[in-house]
């Protein structure tokens, strides 16, 4: 069976994130310098905290790769958390170096904190901070990397951007913003709309000033995926649904829409359907409200879907909560912290939405070999200008 299926390991503040990503067709050209271009884009962004000066991610490629092509086994992929130098015995894994008297006891509202120490049956809250951080989108956002080049190669594209702060809204979409930004380098992390951002930032600025923090709005696109992808015969088949997992399944992402979203639900069929016109021996819309998916399929289209990401649960100006040992009342403890993060989720949008698409396009045109799979799709899009 040919699946794209990967895991990801690593604490935030430990050694090194890794990821494990089988399924990926042989003779794929992939170089490191690729990933890390991705890695670089998710550290970008106004509004992060002082964990990015200590980063540089880069990706090592410790398995699946010769020579700039992959082999068709399991590629894994290591980046190095720099600041787990910062952390000595505080993160080590011998019972030897406990550390008396750090434990985090007063959870934060709106982490992981309190459920995870009460599922994990733990007396430190850092046991799950460690695990449930954002850290882990880095390993992600390489997984992504790598799903983008396959992409690439299939003549589809994918790109993540933020077109909303702490509700300042990015209103005015160029036509062809999506097309001319998938195919350009331009970072993501900027929106289209040069005065919005400025309002952005002042945004963050003032959030920053009053130890609050902000969330926002991202969407993706994918350009050049054929009609036909996912299926409506199963649950579990559909495309829309598993975007819109892999949407949510970001840490802090609270929405998932796909086209119109939840405006569909405001507007009468007239305003909310795509209607079909056949033109120059083609199938046409002149809309895309569907978000390029009907019955749970791609149907050639671009795809669009956004994400809402919630406000940073980590406070400066902390919330209350309990102390979970002693059950008195406390502020919240106050970690190092980002303020808003949505241009990073914007690059991490982007590869968890790259990883569906490529599993997708593999279930569908799969092969050992990465021409083999250019054949099987080609052969398809052939047949699908003949209909
Ligand atoms: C890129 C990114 C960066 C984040 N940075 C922080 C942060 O610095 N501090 C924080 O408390 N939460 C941060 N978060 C959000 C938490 O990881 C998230 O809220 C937490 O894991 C709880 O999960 P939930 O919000 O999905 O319920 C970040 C999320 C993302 C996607
Ligand atoms: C480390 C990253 O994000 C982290 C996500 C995060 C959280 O709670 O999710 C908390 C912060 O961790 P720290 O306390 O180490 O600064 C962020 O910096 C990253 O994006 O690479």
């Amino acid at each position: 069976m040919n699946r794209l299926r990967y895991l990801t390991a690593g604490e935030s503040h430990g050694p090194e994130l890794t990821a494990i990503v089988e399924g990926l067709p042989a003779n794929l050209a992939l170089e490191e310098h690729e990933i890390n271009r991705d890695l670089a884009r998710r550290q970008q962004g106004y509004g992060r905290g002082g964990r990015m000066q200590i980063e540089t991610d880069q990706a090592r490629i410790l398995s699946g790769v010769r020579w700039g092509r992959t082999l068709g086994s399991p590629v894994t992929l290591s980046i190095r958390n720099r600041d787990w130098e910062n952390w000595g015995r505080k993160m080590s894994p011998a019972a030897d170096d406990f550390v008396e008297g750090i434990a985090i006891t007063h959870p934060r509202p709106g982490h992981a904190d309190l459920s995870g120490v009460i599922k994990y049956r733990q007396q430190d809250a850092r046991n799950i901070l460690e695990r449930s951080s954002a850290r882990e989108t880095a390993a992600r956002v390489a997984v992504g990397a790598l799903c983008k080049k396959l992409l690439a190669e299939l003549g589809v594209s994918v790109l993540g951007y933020v077109t909303e702060i702490g509700g300042v809204v990015a209103d005015s979409v160029p036509e062809d913003y999506r097309e001319r930004f998938a195919l350009s380098e331009e970072s993501p992390c900027r929106t289209f709309d040069g005065q919005a951002e400025q309002r952005m930032i002042e945004a963050i600025d003032r959030a920053r000033e009053q130890g609050d923090s902000l969330g926002g709005v991202v969407e993706v696109a994918v350009l050049g995926a054929p009609v036909g992808l996912g299926s409506y015969v199963q649950w579990d088949r559909r495309l829309d649904g598993r975007l819109a997992w892999a949407m949510m399944s970001i840490q802090a992402f609270k929405g998932v829409e796909i086209g119109l979203g939840f405006e569909a639900a405001r507007r009468p069929g007239s305003q909310v359907h795509d209607e079909i016109y056949y033109q120059a021996d083609a199938f046409i819309r002149n809309t895309n409200r569907a978000g390029g998916l009907e019955g749970g399929m791609s149907n050639g289209a671009p795809i669009v879907v956004r994400g809402a990401m919630k406000p940073i649960p980590t406070l400066y100006r902390p919330l209350q909560t309990v102390d979970f040992r002693s059950k008195e009342a406390f502020a919240a403890v106050v970690e190092r912290s980002d303020v808003c993060a949505v241009p990073a989720a914007a690059v991490v949008a982007e590869a968890v939405v790259a990883i569906e698409m490529a599993q997708a396009l593999l279930e569908k045109f799969g092969g050992d070999a990465v021409e083999e799979v250019q054949q099987n799709l080609q052969a398809y899009r052939d047949y699908v200008k003949g209909v």
